[in-house]
Protein backbone atom coordinates (compact mmCIF):
# COMPACT_ATOMS: atom_id res chain seq x y z
CA UNK A 1 0.00 0.00 0.00
CA UNK A 2 2.74 2.42 0.90
CA UNK A 3 4.75 1.59 -1.83
CA UNK A 4 1.63 2.17 -4.14
CA UNK A 5 0.97 5.70 -2.50
CA UNK A 6 4.97 6.71 -3.02
CA UNK A 7 5.28 4.83 -6.55
CA UNK A 8 3.58 7.95 -8.84
CA UNK A 9 6.49 10.13 -8.46
CA UNK A 10 8.06 7.56 -10.21
CA UNK A 11 5.05 6.64 -12.35
CA UNK A 12 4.13 7.14 -15.78
CA UNK A 13 3.00 10.52 -17.28
CA UNK A 14 -0.27 10.95 -19.31
CA UNK A 15 -1.38 13.76 -20.85
CA UNK A 16 -4.20 15.40 -23.03
CA UNK A 17 -3.93 18.38 -25.17
CA UNK A 18 -5.99 20.64 -27.66
CA UNK A 19 -5.86 23.83 -29.37
CA UNK A 20 -8.25 26.13 -27.75
CA UNK A 21 -9.27 29.74 -29.56
CA UNK A 22 -9.52 31.24 -26.60
CA UNK A 23 -8.34 34.42 -24.27
CA UNK A 24 -5.12 33.09 -22.81
CA UNK A 25 -6.24 34.60 -19.09
CA UNK A 26 -9.29 33.14 -19.14
CA UNK A 27 -7.98 29.55 -19.81
CA UNK A 28 -5.11 30.25 -16.92
CA UNK A 29 -8.44 31.33 -14.99
CA UNK A 30 -10.27 28.89 -15.75
CA UNK A 31 -7.25 25.59 -14.98
CA UNK A 32 -6.79 27.55 -11.50
CA UNK A 33 -9.72 25.57 -9.98
CA UNK A 34 -8.46 22.01 -11.15
CA UNK A 35 -7.74 18.88 -8.52
CA UNK A 36 -3.80 19.75 -7.45
CA UNK A 37 -2.63 15.91 -9.67
CA UNK A 38 -3.68 17.79 -12.89
CA UNK A 39 -0.92 19.80 -14.11
CA UNK A 40 -1.57 22.00 -16.54
CA UNK A 41 0.43 23.81 -19.35
CA UNK A 42 -1.28 26.74 -21.19
CA UNK A 43 0.90 27.70 -24.12
CA UNK A 44 -0.06 30.78 -26.28
CA UNK A 45 0.01 29.83 -29.94
CA UNK A 46 -0.74 31.97 -33.29
CA UNK A 47 -3.86 30.38 -33.24
CA UNK A 48 -4.87 31.00 -29.65
CA UNK A 49 -3.70 28.67 -26.61
CA UNK A 50 -2.24 24.44 -26.66
CA UNK A 51 -3.63 23.62 -23.38
CA UNK A 52 -2.19 20.37 -22.49
CA UNK A 53 -3.10 18.44 -19.35
CA UNK A 54 -0.83 15.77 -17.12
CA UNK A 55 -1.20 13.63 -14.64
CA UNK A 56 1.65 10.84 -13.43
CA UNK A 57 0.09 8.02 -12.65
CA UNK A 58 1.57 4.43 -11.26
CA UNK A 59 3.21 2.68 -14.03
CA UNK A 60 1.26 -0.50 -13.36
CA UNK A 61 -2.17 0.57 -13.04
CA UNK A 62 -4.00 0.10 -16.20
CA UNK A 63 -7.42 0.72 -14.85
CA UNK A 64 -6.62 3.78 -13.54
CA UNK A 65 -4.58 5.11 -16.33
CA UNK A 66 -8.00 4.81 -18.82
CA UNK A 67 -10.07 6.14 -16.11
CA UNK A 68 -7.75 9.34 -15.43
CA UNK A 69 -7.06 9.80 -19.52
CA UNK A 70 -11.44 9.58 -19.77
CA UNK A 71 -11.32 12.13 -16.69
CA UNK A 72 -8.72 14.51 -18.47
CA UNK A 73 -10.43 14.67 -21.74
CA UNK A 74 -13.59 15.51 -20.18
CA UNK A 75 -11.75 18.67 -18.49
CA UNK A 76 -10.31 19.34 -21.14
CA UNK A 77 -13.79 19.69 -23.24
CA UNK A 78 -15.21 21.39 -20.50
CA UNK A 79 -12.61 24.00 -20.25
CA UNK A 80 -12.79 24.74 -23.94
CA UNK A 81 -16.87 24.97 -23.80
CA UNK A 82 -16.04 27.46 -21.04
CA UNK A 83 -13.65 29.65 -22.44
CA UNK A 84 -13.59 29.04 -26.20
CA UNK A 85 -14.09 32.15 -28.21
CA UNK A 86 -16.62 32.02 -31.28
CA UNK A 87 -14.95 33.72 -33.91
CA UNK A 88 -17.29 34.81 -36.48
CA UNK A 89 -15.20 36.19 -39.50
CA UNK A 90 -16.39 38.27 -42.21
CA UNK A 91 -15.58 39.11 -46.16
CA UNK A 92 -14.62 42.62 -47.82
CA UNK A 93 -14.89 41.24 -51.19
CA UNK A 94 -13.76 43.65 -53.26
CA UNK A 95 -13.65 43.87 -57.34
CA UNK A 96 -13.62 47.31 -59.10
CA UNK A 97 -13.39 49.43 -56.24
CA UNK A 98 -16.76 48.33 -54.84
CA UNK A 99 -17.35 45.82 -51.92
CA UNK A 100 -19.73 43.42 -51.95
CA UNK A 101 -22.49 43.42 -48.82
CA UNK A 102 -25.60 41.57 -48.13
CA UNK A 103 -28.63 41.61 -46.18
CA UNK A 104 -29.57 39.28 -43.94
CA UNK A 105 -32.71 37.63 -43.45
CA UNK A 106 -32.88 35.74 -40.77
CA UNK A 107 -32.53 36.18 -37.25
CA UNK A 108 -36.14 38.46 -37.32
CA UNK A 109 -33.88 41.11 -35.27
CA UNK A 110 -31.00 41.38 -37.72
CA UNK A 111 -33.62 40.93 -40.79
CA UNK A 112 -33.59 43.55 -43.52
CA UNK A 113 -29.91 44.63 -42.16
CA UNK A 114 -26.84 44.66 -44.08
CA UNK A 115 -23.41 42.81 -43.15
CA UNK A 116 -20.10 41.48 -44.98
CA UNK A 117 -20.99 37.51 -45.97
CA UNK A 118 -19.27 35.17 -43.58
CA UNK A 119 -20.22 33.29 -40.31
CA UNK A 120 -19.01 31.19 -37.59
CA UNK A 121 -15.47 29.48 -37.82
CA UNK A 122 -16.04 25.50 -37.37
CA UNK A 123 -14.21 23.41 -34.30
CA UNK A 124 -10.54 22.64 -35.82
CA UNK A 125 -10.72 25.16 -38.97
CA UNK A 126 -8.34 28.60 -39.64
CA UNK A 127 -10.09 31.51 -40.08
CA UNK A 128 -9.25 31.45 -43.56
CA UNK A 129 -10.55 28.29 -44.73
CA UNK A 130 -13.99 29.21 -43.22
CA UNK A 131 -14.00 32.65 -45.21
CA UNK A 132 -13.50 30.41 -48.09
CA UNK A 133 -16.37 27.98 -47.00
CA UNK A 134 -18.79 30.80 -46.26
CA UNK A 135 -18.07 32.49 -49.29
CA UNK A 136 -18.77 28.96 -51.17
CA UNK A 137 -21.81 28.27 -49.40
CA UNK A 138 -23.09 31.54 -49.25
CA UNK A 139 -22.04 33.17 -52.69
CA UNK A 140 -20.81 30.38 -55.00
CA UNK A 141 -17.58 31.59 -55.54
CA UNK A 142 -13.52 30.99 -54.39
CA UNK A 143 -11.60 33.23 -52.81
CA UNK A 144 -8.00 34.31 -51.20
CA UNK A 145 -8.21 35.44 -48.13
CA UNK A 146 -6.08 38.93 -47.55
CA UNK A 147 -5.22 40.51 -44.65
CA UNK A 148 -7.33 41.42 -41.49
CA UNK A 149 -9.13 45.11 -41.75
CA UNK A 150 -10.49 44.83 -38.12
CA UNK A 151 -11.87 43.13 -35.81
CA UNK A 152 -14.59 44.08 -32.93
CA UNK A 153 -16.41 42.10 -30.10
CA UNK A 154 -19.69 40.43 -30.50
CA UNK A 155 -22.12 39.18 -27.93
CA UNK A 156 -21.66 36.39 -25.55
CA UNK A 157 -17.99 35.98 -25.65
CA UNK A 158 -17.99 36.00 -29.92
CA UNK A 159 -15.65 38.16 -32.06
CA UNK A 160 -15.87 39.56 -35.70
CA UNK A 161 -12.68 39.53 -37.43
CA UNK A 162 -13.24 41.33 -41.25
CA UNK A 163 -10.47 40.19 -43.88
CA UNK A 164 -9.85 41.67 -47.34
CA UNK A 165 -10.87 39.32 -49.98
CA UNK A 166 -10.55 39.11 -53.25
CA UNK A 167 -11.91 36.09 -56.18
CA UNK A 168 -9.57 34.02 -57.54
CA UNK A 169 -8.63 33.61 -61.02
CA UNK A 170 -11.83 31.63 -62.79
CA UNK A 171 -13.57 32.05 -60.10
CA UNK A 172 -17.79 32.50 -60.72
CA UNK A 173 -19.35 35.83 -59.80
CA UNK A 174 -20.69 35.57 -56.66
CA UNK A 175 -24.42 35.74 -55.80
CA UNK A 176 -26.65 35.11 -53.61
CA UNK A 177 -27.52 31.51 -52.57
CA UNK A 178 -28.89 31.49 -49.24
CA UNK A 179 -31.72 34.16 -49.97
CA UNK A 180 -30.18 37.17 -49.18
CA UNK A 181 -29.88 40.19 -51.14
CA UNK A 182 -25.99 40.73 -52.31
CA UNK A 183 -25.08 44.62 -53.72
CA UNK A 184 -21.69 45.92 -54.94
CA UNK A 185 -21.32 49.33 -53.27
CA UNK A 186 -18.92 52.34 -53.82
CA UNK A 187 -17.55 54.12 -50.80
CA UNK A 188 -19.99 56.63 -50.78
CA UNK A 189 -23.24 54.09 -50.93
CA UNK A 190 -21.17 52.23 -47.64
CA UNK A 191 -22.01 55.40 -45.67
CA UNK A 192 -25.33 55.57 -43.85
CA UNK A 193 -26.31 51.90 -44.48
CA UNK A 194 -28.79 49.95 -42.21
CA UNK A 195 -25.48 47.54 -40.94
CA UNK A 196 -25.77 44.47 -38.60
CA UNK A 197 -24.45 45.11 -34.96
CA UNK A 198 -21.56 47.46 -34.70
CA UNK A 199 -20.27 47.17 -38.50
CA UNK A 200 -20.53 50.65 -39.04
CA UNK A 201 -16.91 50.72 -36.87
CA UNK A 202 -15.25 48.87 -40.18
CA UNK A 203 -16.51 51.22 -43.28
CA UNK A 204 -13.59 53.67 -42.77
CA UNK A 205 -10.89 50.53 -43.08
CA UNK A 206 -12.64 49.31 -46.12
CA UNK A 207 -13.44 52.79 -47.88
CA UNK A 208 -9.17 53.22 -47.97
CA UNK A 209 -9.27 50.06 -49.75
CA UNK A 210 -12.00 51.30 -52.26
N1 LIG B 1 -21.48 37.18 -41.33
C1 LIG B 1 -21.47 38.29 -40.59
N2 LIG B 1 -21.97 38.27 -39.33
C2 LIG B 1 -21.93 39.43 -38.64
C3 LIG B 1 -21.41 40.63 -39.20
N3 LIG B 1 -21.54 41.62 -38.27
C4 LIG B 1 -22.10 41.07 -37.16
O1 LIG B 1 -22.36 41.64 -36.10
N4 LIG B 1 -22.35 39.74 -37.39
C5 LIG B 1 -22.96 38.83 -36.41
C6 LIG B 1 -24.36 38.43 -36.78
C7 LIG B 1 -24.47 37.03 -36.19
O2 LIG B 1 -24.89 37.18 -34.85
C8 LIG B 1 -23.06 36.49 -36.23
C9 LIG B 1 -22.81 35.59 -37.42
O3 LIG B 1 -23.53 34.47 -37.29
P1 LIG B 1 -24.13 33.68 -38.54
O4 LIG B 1 -25.48 33.19 -38.12
O5 LIG B 1 -24.03 34.47 -39.80
O6 LIG B 1 -23.14 32.46 -38.62
P2 LIG B 1 -23.24 31.23 -39.59
O7 LIG B 1 -23.37 31.73 -41.01
O8 LIG B 1 -22.06 30.38 -39.25
O9 LIG B 1 -24.61 30.58 -39.27
P3 LIG B 1 -25.07 29.48 -38.24
O10 LIG B 1 -23.86 28.72 -37.78
O11 LIG B 1 -25.74 30.25 -37.12
O12 LIG B 1 -26.04 28.70 -39.05
O13 LIG B 1 -22.20 37.63 -36.34
C10 LIG B 1 -20.91 40.62 -40.52
O14 LIG B 1 -20.44 41.61 -41.08
N5 LIG B 1 -20.96 39.43 -41.19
Amino acid sequence: MTARRTAPASGRVYRVAELIDADPDRVRQAVRSLPGRVRPIVAEVPAGVLLTLEVRLPWWDRRARRTALVRLSRTLRNIERRTQRRTVVAAALIVDRKVLVAQRAMPPQLAGQWEFPGGKVERGETRAAALMRECCEELGCQVAVGPELGRGPLADRAELVLFHVSLLPGSPQPRALENQDVRWLSARELEGLDWVGSNGRYVTEVTARL
